[in-house]
């Protein structure tokens, strides 16, 4: 289990982590959420190794981790086809279907919309058969159908597959909505819990430093500015 163990990082001396201690529950999806510049891509490049913490331990990193982030770049032309096996041989058809990428496989990737582009890349992640997957704003540039297919093809496949899922998303609604829990992060702290027990209409609002609304139902959670 990746565990952070008072971990501390400042940048250019601005402190963006202090002391802070979390367990990632394995098999499971947790989202990480928080203000802009609060320190949420940090603490990817934290996990990632990228970036070494000025104290405290990050114990458990599993060796296959992919990362997803909001746009993803080609160092050359390629089919979808030849991108998905670049890291094996074969082609995984549940999740050729589930991103709908069958008809796609023999179509150059720089002639894809950036949706479809969005789900070929979701697509090459998941080839990687990854014990845990890091993904930062993955639907930030995709319409609300392609959002949908996006983040349904993911816990569709998280829970056949029980692979760890971080998640970094803006859209409080969908972090709820998709999320088994949720990571807080506000003023350099880390604040954990199971989704529906960070449903509060008061911490929401603090972090975000906006009246926010939570209407619920059984299922569904939407988050909406008061006013
Ligand atoms: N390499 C760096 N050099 C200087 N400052 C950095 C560096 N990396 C991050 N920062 C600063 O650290 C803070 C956290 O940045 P980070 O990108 O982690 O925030 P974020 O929560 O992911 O933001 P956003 O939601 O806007 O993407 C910001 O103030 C940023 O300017």
């Amino acid at each position: 289990m990746l565990n952070f163990d008072h971990v501390s990082y400042a940048v250019n001396e601005k402190s963006i982590f202090t002391d802070i201690s979390a367990s990632l529950i394995d098999h499971e999806i947790t989202c990480l959420i928080g203000p802009n510049g609060i320190g949420k891509s940090t603490l990817f490049k934290l996990i990632i190794e990228s970036y070494q913490p000025q104290s405290g331990t990050i114990t458990g990193i599993p060796d296959n981790i992919a990362l997803l982030a909001q746009q993803n770049e080609l160092f050359e032309p390629l089919t979808v086809r030849e991108l998905l096996t670049i890291q094996r041989d074969t082609l995984d058809t549940e999740v050729l279907e589930l991103l709908h990428l069958t008809d796609l496989l023999d179509t150059q990737i720089d002639y894809l919309s950036g949706g479809q582009r969005q789900l070929v890349w979701l697509g090459y992640v998941l080839h990687q058969e990854p014990d845990l997957l890091l993904l930062d704003e993955p639907t930030t540039y995709l319409d609300l159908r392609y959002q949908q297919t996006f983040l349904n093809a993911l816990t569709v496949l998280q829970r056949k597959r029980q692979f760890t899922v971080l998640m970094i998303l803006h859209d409080l609604t969908q972090a709820y909505n998709y999320s088994d829990n949720i990571w807080l992060i506000n003023q350099q702290q880390l604040t954990i819990g199971k989704s529906h027990d960070m449903l509060d209409e008061t911490l929401l609002s603090k972090t975000f430093q906006l009246p926010l609304k939570i209407i619920t139902d059984d299922e569904h959670a939407l988050i909406i500015p008061k006013n």
